[in-house]
């Protein structure tokens, strides 16, 4: 039985440089599978190019491959490759570029990439089941979070509000590979006082300082040969920034009240809102640190720019959290695409709470069961504050002589334009939101009307 199976694709001529490279992996075990006109190939597979072949066909292609199927590509070049090329073919999808007659072991390139792939889905399986989401975005976040994990990088997680960085600091945690590693400890640094010199984190001796009736370990030490996570690390007062920093780069501290020097030896995750590079512009974050603590950075996307995923987060909620298995009803649904989530997955998490919370009995969960609270604002819908724009915009229109058809279609055109910009591109939530099928915004897409007016 083969080792893989590959899909492949050829997008050169040199029969028999393909040929030769064809019976080497077939001779290593893998096997191999043309891709034909109109297929969209899945899973892992090689596409085999020369100085001839066309990059912008290539890229045409592979952004077809890579769109709408979960593909992982190598390209195999036959000859040299210029690195502008490579970045190309990067840029377009393709997950590792190399040259096969200029590489050693051309071989085992392929058959490290298809391991750690397959490792890694592995992995991103068991995190789906905990980090929810289906969208494209949130695929490729969870791959970043299993490659970090990996790693032995110390990370920084961004994202706003309830984007879930503790959950993935968590996660990253528990997919880390050291043997034997000891617990996660979490500091949220918005509860560290500076009057207490870090006495959180590096732990005092007892009469240190008032209150301090007995000697205590802090973070550092709890989290020896573990994970310490600094949650919220934007709000660590600049003394303790400096403390910190020693700690990390000497691997020693000494407790609040003692001259003992004691050794810790952890993985860092630290999360945070806020931007910290800008932070570090304004000087009340400190460079040097930001450049310890960030190894390998991510960035959370927040709900709305993942809309996909707002359907399956909410399943996830009403049955694992709520053990609701009674269907729900489409107008739900819509009421939860159509709102705004500035508190991300934990203000939808919330809303879903309140919803299994009125919902009562058997029967499907009905608009019925969404508190009053939460109702749309119809008063301000109703009053639409840029009312005046509109009606100025349309007594432009008058005025150009443009007539009731007119004056429709060029709305109508402003509207599916403002509806696809707010969905991020996104036809099938715009058309939600519209009211309308997708295929009219298709239409739209493709004939991409300026809308003319509107202007004074
Ligand atoms: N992808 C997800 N799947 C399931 N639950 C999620 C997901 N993302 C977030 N949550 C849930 O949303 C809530 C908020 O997540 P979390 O506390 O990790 O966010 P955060 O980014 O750390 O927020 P904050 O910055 O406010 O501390 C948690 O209850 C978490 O379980």
């Amino acid at each position: 039985m083969a080792e893989f199976t590959l899909w492949f694709k050829p997008f050169s001529g040199q029969h028999a440089r393909l040929l030769e490279i064809f019976t080497t992996l077939e001779g290593a075990g893998f096997e191999l599978a043309a891709v034909h006109l109109g297929d969209t190939p899945e899973g892992a597979g090689l596409i085999f190019l020369d100085h001839e072949a066309s990059l912008p066909d290539l890229q045409e292609t592979l952004e077809a491959y890579t769109l709408y199927a979960d593909t992982k590509i190598i390209a195999v070049a036959l000859g040299p490759l210029p690195t502008t090329s490579t970045w190309a073919l990067l840029r377009s999808g393709v997950a590792e570029v190399f040259s096969w007659f200029e590489v050693e072991k051309p071989v085992q390139i392929i058959r490290s990439r298809l391991q750690y792939w397959q490792c890694l889905e592995t992995k991103v399986a068991y995190l789906q089941q905990r980090l929810v989401g289906q969208s494209r975005c949130w695929q490729h976040t969870l791959r970043q979070v299993v490659d970090m994990a990996l790693s032995n990088c110390q990370v920084l997680i961004m994202g706003e509000s309830g984007t879930g960085k503790e959950l993935v600091a968590q996660e990253i945690h528990t997919l880390d590979p050291r043997p034997d590693k000891r617990d996660c400890v979490v500091v949220d640094c918005t509860n560290l006082i500076p009057g207490l010199s870090g006495s959180e984190l590096f732990g005092h001796e007892k009469g240190a300082f008032t209150n301090a009736i007995s000697t205590r370990d802090g973070a550092l030490a709890l989290a020896h040969e573990g994970t310490l996570f600094l949650d919220e690390l934007g709000e660590l007062p600049l003394p303790l920034q400096a403390e910190l920093l020693r700690a990390l780069q000497e691997g020693t501290y000494k407790r609040v009240g003692s001259n003992t020097w004691r050794r810790a030896s952890f993985r860092l995750v630290s999360a945070t809102n806020r931007d910290l590079l800008a932070e570090v512009h304004k000087g009340t974050f400190r460079q040097d640190l930001y450049y310890r603590i960030s190894g390998w950075t991510c960035r959370l996307p927040p709900l709305r720019e993942r809309k996909e995923d707002i359907v399956v987060l909410a399943e996830h909620f009403f049955t694992h959290q709520h053990h609701i298995r009674q269907p729900v009803d489409r107008q739900v649904y819509d009421f939860l695409l159509l709102r705004d989530y500035p508190g991300n997955v934990r203000e939808l998490q919330q809303l879903i709470n309140r919803i299994a919370s009125k919902h009562l009995g058997e029967g499907p969960i009905t608009i019925g069961d969404i508190p009053r609270s939460d109702w749309p604002d119809f008063a301000r819908l109703g009053d639409a504050p840029d009312s005046s724009d509109l009606e100025t915009g349309v007594k432009n229109l008058l005025y150009q002589g443009l007539g009731l058809k007119e004056i429709k279609d060029q709305v109508t055109e402003i509207a599916k334009k403002v509806a696809i910009r707010h969905e991020n591109g996104n036809l099938k939530m715009a058309a939600h939101r519209l009211g309308c099928s997708e295929r009219i915004l298709q239409m739209h897409r493709r004939a991409e009307p300026e809308p003319v007016l509107l202007k004074a």
